[in-house]
Order: structure tokens, then C-alpha cells, then sequence
């Protein structure tokens, strides 16, 4: 696909924005999250008409099936890959479900995907004048649920941060969430988020030119002055209930608030907050200030951890394997690998001692496979040559065997 380019002439870059070439460092991945009509497609638009009047091309990437317009063009597109209202008619599915299993299907070629990224992050030997990219804009579908809380969303995400620093950009409709209670919902939808995909996450108050942001900014760093909106907004009945529940609303509903926003507290602590307008470009020099911030903070905070998940699978998976090819070796009648028998550890010679030859005395029968055995094992092997659905054992079992045979 072509190179993406801003399409929206209209859309200008502030012209106090500065840049630093970050050619050398491996490019971040943002990638933005938003509740459908938040403002996110307007957003991608802005920053990456930004960076192209940076001359600082990101790479773009959509994730989004169900898109009908983009007004930009995207690198890597789900669409090219996924026809997703093929697979709502094949797979009999509704709109959300088309979305997911149109996901699941882009899943399968990940590895191909980061392959692709990786290929670009670095300078190409054949075209030395052609720049790594050094951000990677990831747009996802409006119905965050079903990115958020899908296998494949954490599958993407997870394969981006592996290999270069990801940020979450969170949209924010501003206007939409002046009130206390529907600023507390998304706040709590965006703390699930960040809870789900251990990122940091920069909160992005969209709409900054219908609605000044900076009331949710002092929300989140004033717990006076949140309380003090809270009364009004109970005095003012917005949450509605009877007459002497709580003065003039209702008193569980502002308890309940009253009590999120103090255990948000530590959440709102490890955010960055920007206010931009889209539609008009301002605040975008303030998002990239954060970008860069939070992908520093991704190295040193968020990387270690990630490094130690990546350990811990592999460990459970190594666990698996050695389970699986114990399990074998007891088919093939040969005991544990681990115990000293014919697969005894290899031996450092410069340890001052003659490397022993394995020992010729032991009883040999026990090694060898009987004719029952070989019979007990080939019909494994066709078994699970045969039934794609069989045991992992089995299917390992097969592959060992196939590999054997070779
Ligand atoms: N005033 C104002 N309106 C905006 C801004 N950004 C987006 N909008 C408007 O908000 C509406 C929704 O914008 P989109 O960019 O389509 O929102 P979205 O989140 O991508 O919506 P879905 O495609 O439904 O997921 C449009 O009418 C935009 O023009 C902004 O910064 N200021």
C-alpha cells in the first residue's frame, strides 16, 4: 500500500511545533482508544497530518473492519486483509461479532505484520536515504469493548509492545463529560483500559474549542474541587431520585462517586492529560511533549514487566514441553530425561575430570523399544498424524516422531 498521507488539506499543523528527528531510536507505537463519536478519526487525521508536516511520516495502521470513510490512508489496513461483512454473512454474525472474528482472522498474521514493522523501524542497506519511521499511529474500532476485552486486541497489543515502546492514547468527548457522573464513567472505562492493557496511557480531552478542558484537569489533580462539582451537581438533582434522598438527588449516586474519585486517585496520579482540539490542531505540540514522556516511562517502568511476563510464559511453556517430552520418553519406555541414563548432561572436559563414556553395562533392554511398544506407538503417531484435534502430547508426540523419521 502507498505511503499514507494527510488527505484533509484543511487540517494545519500549528506552526510553533517542534520536532526532534528521532531517527535513531526505535520508533512509538500510539494507539488510539475512544468511545464511537469521541472524536478519534478526526484525532488520527490531526496527528498525522502533523507529523506529515513534520517531515515525519508515521506509519499507519487501521484496525477498525467496520470503517466505511477514512479520511486518511492507512499503511496497514485490516480491510485489505479481512472483508468483514463476508465474514458477518459466512459466519452468520452481528455487527460486534463480525468485528471480533474479523480481528481473530488479522491475529493469525501478526507475525507477518511485525515483521513488516520491524523491517520499516530500521534503515534500509539498499535505500540509505530512506528514514525508519519513528511513530506507528494505530487506529482501532469505535466499539472499544470489543478491542479492548478481545483475545486478539491483547494479542496486537502485546506483539507492539514487545517490540517498541506503545502508548495508549485515550480520546475523551470533552463537552460530553462535563458532568460528574458521565466524567466518572469514562474515567473508570479508561482505568479499565489501562488495568487491561498495562500501558501508559495519556488521556487526550478532545474538543477543546466546544468545551475548555481544563475543568477535568483540575478534577483529576483536586479532590476539593471534584467535591465541590459533585454538590452542585447533587444540588442541581443530575442524578436524578426523589425528594429527601440526599438533598436534591439521589444520595447513594453521589456516595458512589464521591468514593470512585478518591480510588481513582493513584490511577489519575500515572496519567498524562491533554487538552487538544482536533478539528482545529491546538494542544497537538502538548501530545507529542506526552508522548515522548510516556514512552520514556514505557522503557523504565513498563518494559521490566513486560520483559518479566514475556519470562514467566515461556517458562510455563518450557514446563509444558518438559512435561510433554517426559511424558514421552515414559511411551517410549525410557524414563525421564532428566535422570542419568543415556541423555546424561554434557559434561565440561576443563573441569579436570576424563569425560566418561556413557555407561555400557547398564541393561540396554531399557532403552530399546519392544515390538508391542513400536506397534502401541505408531498407532499414536497415525492417530494424531491423522486427527488434528488430538492431545497436544499426541501432536507432539507425531511431530517428534515425524522428526525422527526425517
Ligand atoms: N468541535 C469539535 N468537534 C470535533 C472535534 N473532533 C471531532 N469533532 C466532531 O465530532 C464528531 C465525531 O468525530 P469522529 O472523528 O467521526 O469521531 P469517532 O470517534 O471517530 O467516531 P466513530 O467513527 O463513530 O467511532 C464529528 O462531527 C467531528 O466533526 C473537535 O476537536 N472539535
Amino acid at each position: 500500500m502507498a505511503s499514507s498521507s494527510p488527505v484533509d488539506a484543511g487540517l494545519m499543523a500549528p506552526p510553533s511545533a517542534s520536532m526532534a528527528d528521532n531517527a535513531a531510536k526505535p520508533p512509538v507505537a500510539i494507539v488510539c482508544i475512544g468511545m464511537a463519536g469521541s472524536g478519534k478519526t478526526t484525532f488520527m487525521q490531526r496527528i498525522n497530518a502533523y507529523l506529515h508536516e513534520k517531515k515525519n511520516p508515521p506509519y499507519v495502521m487501521n484496525l477498525d473492519p467496520a470503517v466505511t470513510h477514512s479520511p486518511f490512508q492507512s499503511n496497514i489496513d485490516i480491510r485489505d486483509s479481512v472483508n468483514y461483512k463476508k465474514v458477518m454473512e459466512e459466519y452468520k454474525l452481528g455487527p460486534n461479532g463480525g468485528i471480533m472474528t474479523s480481528l481473530n482472522l488479522f491475529t493469525t498474521k501478526v507475525d507477518q505484520v511485525m515483521s513488516i514493522l520491524e523491517k520499516r523501524a530500521t534503515p534500509d542497506p539498499e535505500n540509505p536515504a530512506k528514514k525508519p519511521i519513528s511513530k506507528i499511529l494505530v487506529d482501532t474500532p469505535g466499539q472499544i469493548e470489543v478491542f479492548v476485552w478481545s483475545a486478539s486486541g491483547t494479542i496486537l497489543l502485546e506483539s507492539l509492545a514487545s517490540s517498541f515502546p506503545t502508548v495508549l492514547a485515550y480520546i475523551v468527548d470533552t463537552p460530553r463529560s462535563s458532568s460528574t457522573s458521565t466524567f466518572m464513567s469514562n474515567m473508570l472505562y479508561a482505568c479499565s483500559i489501562l488495568y487491561k492493557m498495562k500501558l501508559p496511557m495519556i488521556v487526550v480531552f478532545n474538543k477543546a474549542d466546544a468545551k475548555d478542558p481544563s475543568f477535568a484537569k483540575e478534577w483529576m489533580t483536586d479532590y476539593e474541587s471534584f467535591q465541590e462539582a459533585l454538590t452542585e451537581d447533587e444540588n442541581n438533582n443530575a442524578f436524578g431520585g426523589g425528594e429527601g434522598e440526599g438533598g436534591g438527588g439521589s444520595g447513594y449516586m453521589s456516595g458512589l462517586i464521591n468514593s470512585m474519585s478518591l480510588m481513582l486517585e493513584e490511577f489519575y496520579s500515572h496519567l498524562s492529560i491533554v487538552g487538544v482540539s482536533s478539528l482545529y490542531g491546538t494542544g497537538i505540540d502538548e501530545f507529542f511533549a506526552a508522548v515522548e514522556q510516556k514512552a520514556e516511562e514505557f522503557k523504565q517502568d513498563y518494559q521490566p514487566e513486560l520483559d518479566r511476563r514475556r519470562a514467566e510464559r515461556e517458562e510455563v511453556k518450557k514446563k509444558a514441553r518438559e512435561k510433554e517430552l517426559a511424558k514421552m520418553m515414559k511411551d517410549m519406555n525410557m524414563g525421564n530425561p532428566t535422570d542419568a541414563g543415556p541423555f546424561a548432561d554434557i559434561k565440561d572436559v576443563d573441569d579436570g575430570e576424563e569425560p566418561q563414556p556413557l555407561s555400557s553395562d547398564e541393561d540396554d533392554d531399557e532403552y530399546n523399544i519392544d515390538e508391542d511398544d513400536k506397534e502401541g506407538l505408531q498407532a499414536r503417531y497415525e492417530a494424531a498424524m491423522q486427527n488434528t484435534d488430538s492431545t497436544t502430547a499426541d501432536a507432539s508426540f507425531a511431530k517428534y516422531l515425524h522428526t525422527q523419521q526425517r
